[in-house]
């Protein structure tokens, strides 16, 4: 067979030979600090199912677990033009989904960077400013003649949003970094609205949508064995169908047209997993990074493991052999003092070096961060950043593991989305690994597992749409679409 492109560069061999004994024993330390058991990680799946099911009964708990009131699941024949919008805790996506009724669809989207100062505006309006501009902008491009009719646009929130039905979202609070006054609380459907109307767009929002919700839905639409909809990305979350039976918060509220045989998506949130600090084995830069937080002592599970925060980890861990004198001695340590200077895109970066004496990682270090280190300082930062990786695939899965034992699945595939997961290096391969060690599989190849990881790219665009599909239909038959109101 013949293969086409660049060569490989060779496999580096990642000896630690010559790095002195003073940094082989921070190494030493660090492993010890970030490595998760077996034993451990079984021992966190079992509380998590505890706190899955608190978080299903009427009195709640530490986890969410909101109904997202898409109560069908779909059957791949959901067919027409969509439009979808995506407010993850990066970027804004628009997309326009033209499902095609035979489990296929086609998207044609534009990506919009949310400016960071807009995480933190003092003024709500703006952020719905931004998404109606651009909204206007992707409408004007793609339909330059007009529609005849308002194009159905499911809105995909990727923040902890309450429903009482589908086409609402009550913010419940803010995570990934975003701090904006007078939403938390209140029904984001509306603000949006107000804007589309302001600018006359022909779009009618039908419904609110998780974006892991949306990657459950989507990847049911595409493919039938799909259990779960996982995001690795900004932050950490799962989606999956329970039965309505199993939710006893919401005994009595439901109409008939919504039987307890019926699934219903629910939306985890559990980045919140753990709040009580209970089980979760936190390093003192967990703790360091909880206690600066705008919101101390939330999203445990999301601050050990999402892409918001493992840069900050490795900075932490950086700056303490430092200051131990260990490391970096006479370097201008001005951007490295500097919080969340780093995103998940170094550890990464530094992960995919292929060389030996890590001259990627020299250049990184450099040229971004403006300091010069030697090759066992690097080799040092290298493998931190190792671990810090290794420890977040392995915590990450516990979640997936507590939903598979709770709902009795021995098998079935779950919708993985977002950099974190699609870009990592290795992190594929140790989250399948870790999973291996929950349920204590047979060693072999990841794909032959009982659950198998599959990548879900732009699925929350098309489970947007799906889902707009579902509920315009559910609507327009006059079947209820959330809790029976007074
Ligand atoms: N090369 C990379 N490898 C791994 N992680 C990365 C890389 N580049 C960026 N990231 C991290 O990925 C995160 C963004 O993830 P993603 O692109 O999935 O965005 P998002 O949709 O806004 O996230 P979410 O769905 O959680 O809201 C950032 O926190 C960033 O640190």
């Amino acid at each position: 067979m013949v293969h086409l492109g660049p060569k490989k560069p060779p496999a580096r061999k990642g000896s630690m030979a010559d790095v002195p004994s003073k940094l082989l024993n921070e190494v030493k330390e660090f492993e010890e600090m970030f490595s998760v058991s077996a034993e451990k990680l079984q021992e966190v799946t079992k509380h998590f199912i505890t706190e899955l099911n608190q978080g299903l009964s009427p009195e709640g708990g530490n986890i969410p677990m909101i109904p997202g009131w898409v109560v069908e699941c779909p059957t791949g024949k959901e067919k027409g033009d969509f439009l979808a919008i995506d407010l993850g805790g990066t970027n804004l996506r628009v997309v326009l989904v033209k499902l095609g009724g035979d489990r296929t669809f086609d998207t044609t989207q534009s990506k919009y960077k949310i400016p960071d100062a807009m995480r933190t505006t003092k003024n709500p309006d703006e952020l719905f400013v931004f998404i109606a501009e651009s909204l206007k902008s992707f409408v004007e491009e793609q339909f330059p003649h007009g529609v005849s009719e308002p194009i159905p646009l499911g809105f995909t929130f990727s923040f902890p949003a309450s429903q009482d039905r589908i086409n609402q979202g009550i913010l419940q609070t803010w995570t990934k970094g975003f701090d904006i006054p007078n939403i938390e609380g209140h029904d984001v459907v509306p603000m949006l609205v107000k804007e589309i109307t302001k600018r006359n767009l022909p779009i009618q929002v039908v419904a609110l949508i998780n974006d892991t919700t949306g990657t459950l839905v989507a990847s049911s639409y595409t493919d039938g064995d799909t259990k779960m909809g996982v995001i690795f990305g900004t932050g950490v979350n799962g989606a999956y169908y329970e039965e309505v039976a199993n939710i006893p918060k919401l005994k009595g509220k439901l109409a008939d047209d919504i039987p307890a045989t019926a699934p219903m998506a629910i939306n985890c949130e559990y980045g919140s997993f753990d709040n009580e600090h209970k089980i979760l084995p936190r390093t003192k830069y967990d703790i360091a990074i909880d206690e600066a937080s705008p919101r101390p002592g939330q999203q445990t599970f999301e601050k050990m493991s999402s892409g918001y925060y493992l840069g900050e980890i490795l900075r932490l861990a950086i700056l303490d052999v430092y200051e131990k004198g260990c490391i970096l001695c006479d370097q201008d340590m001005t951007k490295l003092n500097t919080p969340y200077i780093m995103d998940t895109s170094f550890p990464s970066r530094i992960e995919n070096d292929p060389f030996e004496n890590l001259e990627d990682t020299d250049e990184i270090l450099q040229n971004e961060l403006g300091i010069n280190t030697t090759v066992p300082e690097r080799k040092l930062i290298r493998r931190l950043c190792e671990l810090i990786g290794l420890r977040a695939a392995r915590l990450s899965v516990t979640g997936i593991a507590a939903v598979f034992e709770k709902r009795g699945y021995k098998s079935g595939s779950v919708a993985c989305d977002g950099s974190v997961f699609n870009r990592y290096p290795g992190f594929q391969e140790h989250a399948a690994q870790a999973l291996r060690d929950i349920f204590g599989w047979e060693h072999g190849p990841a794909s032959s597992y009982p659950i198998v990881l599959t990548a879900a790219e732009d699925g929350s665009g098309a489970g947007a749409a799906v889902i707009a599909a579902l509920s315009k239909k559910r609507l327009e038959a006059g079947k209820s679409v959330g809790i029976i109101t007074p």
